[in-house]
């Protein structure tokens, strides 16, 4: 089994880091035949915009939409779930492209500005009750998307409760109301549907390898059950494994 991240812009390089320090080797991918090497695909966090340029330019958007439909597992982080949107709103004139395939809106600066970026502990019971650790999970938002509306085959895997004054953005599901001012939204912020995983922020940023940890699982558990004749192997870098004690970090990240 090995794991592709789309390393255009943004923070590829932090995400093979972490896919590292569990004894993965993630493999830098920057052409469509690329693709075609690896089993599961990180798109990255970084700007939306540029990247689909680029993607565009390198003409990858066929090879990534061909890669999301034949069911092979997607992981798309801040940036990278904009990317998996098969609907955007809040983007700069004129759009941009997207591989879609994810079906939900996102607001692509739902937060706000950069300078509103923020760190929350936010509650995913799905990682604490497969990967263990504590009940919270520390997310870092960099001028964050999230998502607005979700279709039925979604799964809903974090919220952020948000005060209802603060929130920016109304759409059916995310509304304020004068007289809720008090209360709280509940923004949704990481989503799961089938092969794609989407998170609003950037686990890569993070000490906690738990989100990578369950990807390489949901990975393994897919392409296991697409072949039952072979259950995948993971390319491993040094003697760790998924799941066993973490290597020093070898970038700096947050604690
Ligand atoms: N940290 C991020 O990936 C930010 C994404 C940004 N909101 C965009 O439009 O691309």
């Amino acid at each position: 089994m090995t794991v592709g991240v789309l390393a255009l812009q943004g923070s590829f390089n932090e995400h093979i880091a972490a896919l590292r320090r569990l004894g993965v080797q993630g493999i830098e991918i920057r052409k469509a035949e690329q693709l075609l090497t690896v089993s599961s695909l990180i798109i990255p966090g970084g700007e939306s915009t540029t990247m689909a340029k680029l993607a565009e330019y390198h003409n990858l958007f066929p090879a990534l939409r061909e890669f999301v439909k034949t069911g092979k597992p997607v992981w798309g982080t801040c940036a990278g779930l904009i990317f998996l949107a098969d609907r955007a709103v809040g983007q700069k004139e004129g759009g941009q492209e997207l591989v879609g395939g994810l079906d939900c809106t996102v607001h692509r600066n739902f937060f706000g500005s950069q300078i509103q970026s923020f760190e929350a502990d936010i509650s995913v019971p799905i990682l604490t009750s497969k990967e263990g650790g504590p009940e919270t999970y520390r997310g870092v938002f960099i001028r964050a998307p999230a998502v607005l509306d979700v279709g039925p085959d979604v799964e809903v895997l974090a919220h952020y409760p948000v005060p209802s004054n603060k929130v920016l953005y109304s759409s059916s599901t995310v509304q304020i109301q004068e007289e809720d001012a008090l209360l709280e939204t509940n923004v949704i912020v990481a989503v799961k549907q089938r092969n794609l995983l989407a998170t609003a922020f950037h686990p890569e940023l993070t000490a906690d390898t738990r989100w990578h940890s369950y990807f390489m699982k949901m990975a393994k558990e897919m392409e296991q059950g697409a072949s039952s004749s072979s259950g995948g192997t993971i390319v491993s870098v040094g003697e760790t494994s998924v799941g066993t004690e973490q290597a020093k970090p070898d970038i700096p990240i947050y604690q």
